[in-house]
C-alpha cells in the first residue's frame, strides 16, 4: 500500500552522522508511511545501517530532525523511546544473548512478562509468532540461542521483533533479514511482510538481494555515499535501474560462468570425502581448478562438511601440498572477524608464514598485502589501520575474502560467504573466484543464493547431513536443486 499523500508516520530531515574523520551520513531526508514496505538499498558503506541505528535510537545523529507519529524527537532519543513509540529493529549483526533460551531472549524486550510463569508466557508468545512467520521452523522455546544455527537464530530474532504485549508496533526495521535464510524460509518472511503491512504496520527492508526488494517493497529508497539519491514507487524501478541508481559500475552477470573458462585447467583430485551416514555411493569430490557448490535447505550439514574438510578429512595429499585450506565464514561475528584488530591484521593473519622474516612478521609486507586487497576488492575505509569494527557489515565480509584469497591456500572453503555483500562487489568476487580457479585453486562453496550455483562446476545438494543429489552441467537448475532438497535418500537413517 502506498500512501504518498497521507502525512508520513516517520520523517527524517537533514540527518548527518560523523564518526571521527568519516562522514557516514551527509544530510538524509526520508519519510516512511503507515502500512508501507520501504525497500532500502545501496552499496556497502552507503550509510543504511547507520541511518537505521539513528531511527532505532541506538545511535545519536550529529545533526538533523526525527519525527515519529507526530512526536518531534531531539537529542537524547534512546532505544527505550523507540520501543515506546513502536519502533523495532532487527540488526544485521544478530543481537540475541547466546547463553539464554529463546523464551528468555523474548522476555528481554517484554519487561511486562514478569511474575510467576513468565518464562512459559514468553515461550508461548515467541512460539506463536514463529509459527506465523516461519511455519515448520523447528525451534523450541527452551532452545539455547548459542546452540542454534545462524539461520534459526535469524528466524528467532525476526519473529521476536514482531511480538506484541503492551505496546503496538508501528515500524519494524529488517536489516538484511534473509542473509542466512534459504530461499524457502526467505519467501515465508516476504509473505509475512506483505501480510503485516496490509494490517498497517510499516516495514523497512534492507537487502542486497534486489529481487526480494523489488518483489515486496511499495517504495524503494536508494542510498549512495551517505545520501538518499533516489526514492520512488517500486514499480518505477527494475533491477538494472536500481543497480544504476546505486552507482554500481559492474555489469550484473559479467563474471564467467561454468564452462566459459578453459576446462583444460582442471587438475588433480584434491578432495574425496563421503559424509558419514551416506547410504549410497555418492561422495564429495573436488579437483584443482574446480568450483564445487554445496546447496540445499539451510542447516542440512553443509557447514559441517566444510568444517570436516577444514580439519583435513577427505583432503588428499595433493590438496595439502601448498598452504592447505582456508575458510571464509558466513557467520563473521562468531567465526570470522578478529574484533580488536585493524583491517591490516585481519587480512594478514592467514599469510603470516609468507611474511615472516626470522622470528618477526614484516609489517611492511603485511601492509602491502592489505593495501593491495583493499584496492582489488574495494574495501571502503579511510585506511587499513582502521579497526575492523569501524567498517560496515559488507565491508567486514570483504576483509574475510581478502584474508582467504590473499593467502596461498590451494583449497578455499566458503560457508555462505556473500552475506551482506553488495551487488557490484559480488560480481567482482565471482570474477575473482573463477580467475583463481582457472589458476588451479579449488573452491568448495556453500551458498543459499540459487544464482551463485551458476558459477559452480558441480553441485552437491544436502539433506539431513548427507548428499541427496549430485548435479552437473545443465542439470544445475533451481528446480532440480529444490527437488533434491526434499528428496529422501533410500537407506538414509
Ligand atoms: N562505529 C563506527 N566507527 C567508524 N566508522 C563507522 C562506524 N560505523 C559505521 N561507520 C562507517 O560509516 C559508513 C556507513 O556504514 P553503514 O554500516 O551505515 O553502511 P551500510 O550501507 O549499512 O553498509 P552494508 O551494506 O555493508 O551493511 C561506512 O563508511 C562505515 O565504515
Amino acid at each position: 500500500m502506498t500512501t504518498e499523500t497521507a502525512s508520513p508516520l516517520i520523517s527524517l530531515g537533514g540527518i548527518q552522522k560523523v564518526f571521527g574523520a568519516v562522514q557516514a551520513l551527509s544530510g538524509v531526508d526520508l519519510q516512511i508511511h503507515a502500512g508501507e514496505c520501504l525497500g532500502l538499498v545501496g552499496h556497502n558503506g552507503a550509510g543504511k545501517s547507520t541511518l537505521m541505528n539513528i531511527l532505532a535510537g541506538t545511535l545519536e545523529a550529529s545533526e538533523g530532525s526525527l519525527t515519529i507519529a507526530g512526536t518531534g524527537l531531539g537529542k537524547g532519543y534512546l532505544v527505550q523511546d523507540a520501543g515506546r513509540l513502536g519502533v523495532r529493529c532487527v540488526f544485521q549483526e544478530l543481537s540475541l544473548c547466546p547463553n539464554l533460551t529463546v523464551a528468555e531472549n523474548t522476555r528481554i524486550i517484554h519487561p511486562v512478562l514478569k511474575g510467576f510463569g513468565w518464562r512459559k508466557r514468553a515461550g508461548l508468545l515467541i512460539m506463536k509468532q514463529l509459527d506465523q512467520v516461519f511455519p515448520g521452523h523447528g525451534v523450541s522455546a527452551s532452545d539455547v540461542i548459542g546452540d542454534l544455527s545462524i539461520s534459526k537464530r535469524q528466524m528467532v530474532e525476526i519473529a521476536r521483533a514482531f511480538t506484541v504485549t503492551d505496546t503496538d508496533i508501528r515500524l519494524v526495521i529488517l536489516d538484511e533479514p534473509t542473509s542466512s535464510l534459504d530461499s524457502r524460509v526467505a519467501d515465508q518472511l516476504l509473505n509475512y511482510v506483505n501480510q503485516v503491512t496490509g494490517q498497517g504496520v510499516s516495514v523497512i527492508l534492507i537487502s542486497h538481494l534486489l529481487g526480494e526488494i523489488l518483489q515486496v517493497s511499495d517504495r524503494i529508497a536508494v542510498m549512495k555515499d551517505g545520501r538518499v539519491v533516489a526514492c520512488r514507487n517500486a514499480a518505477d524501478f527494475d533491477r538494472v535501474s536500481l543497480v544504476e541508481a546505486m552507482g554500481s559500475t559492474v555489469v550484473a552477470g559479467a563474471a564467467p560462468r561454468r564452462g566459459e573458462e578453459n576446462s583444460a585447467t582442471i587438475g588433480e583430485e584434491r578432495i574425496h570425502m563421503r559424509p558419514s551416514g551416506q547410504p549410497d555411493d555418492q561422495s564429495i569430490r573436488a579437483q584443482a581448478g574446480e568450483v564445487v557448490g554445496f546447496a540445499g535447505l539451510a542447516g542440512q550439514g553443509q557447514t559441517e562438511a566444510l568444517l570436516s574438510v577444514f580439519e583435513g578429512h577427505g583432503v588428499l595429499p595433493s590438496g595439502a601440498r601448498g598452504a592447505g585450506c582456508c575458510f571464509i565464514a558466513g557467520d563473521r561475528q562468531v567465526d570470522g572477524v578478529l574484533p580488536l584488530w585493524s583491517i591490516r591484521k585481519n587480512i594478514g593473519i592467514s599469510s603470516l608464514g609468507r611474511m615472516r622474516s626470522g622470528m618477526l612478521i614484516q609489517s611492511e609486507r603485511e601492509l602491502e598485502l592489505a593495501e593491495a586487497w583493499k584496492e582489488r576488492i574495494g574495501i571502503r575505509a579511510p585506511d587499513v589501520e582502521a579497526p575492523i569494527l569501524s567498517l560496515s557489515g559488507g565491508n567486514q565480509q570483504k576483509v574475510l575474502f581478502a584474508r582467504a584469497l590473499g593467502s596461498a591456500a590451494e583449497i578455499v572453503l566458503m560457508d555462505d560467504p556473500m552475506r551482506g555483500v553488495d551487488v557490484g562487489t559480488k560480481n567482482e568476487v565471482y570474477t575473482i573466484i573463477r580467475q583463481e580457479a582457472s589458476q588451479g585453486r579449488t573452491f568448495l562453496w556453500y551458498t543459499t543464493e540459487m544464482e551463485e550455483l551458476d558459477y559452480c562446476d558441480r553441485v552437491y545438494v544436502f539433506r539431513d547431513g548427507i548428499v541427496s543429489e549430485t548435479l552437473t552441467g545443465s542439470d544445475i537448475t533451481e528446480e532440480n536443486v529444490l527437488q533434491a532438497s526434499f528428496k529422501q535418500v533410500s537407506g538414509a537413517a
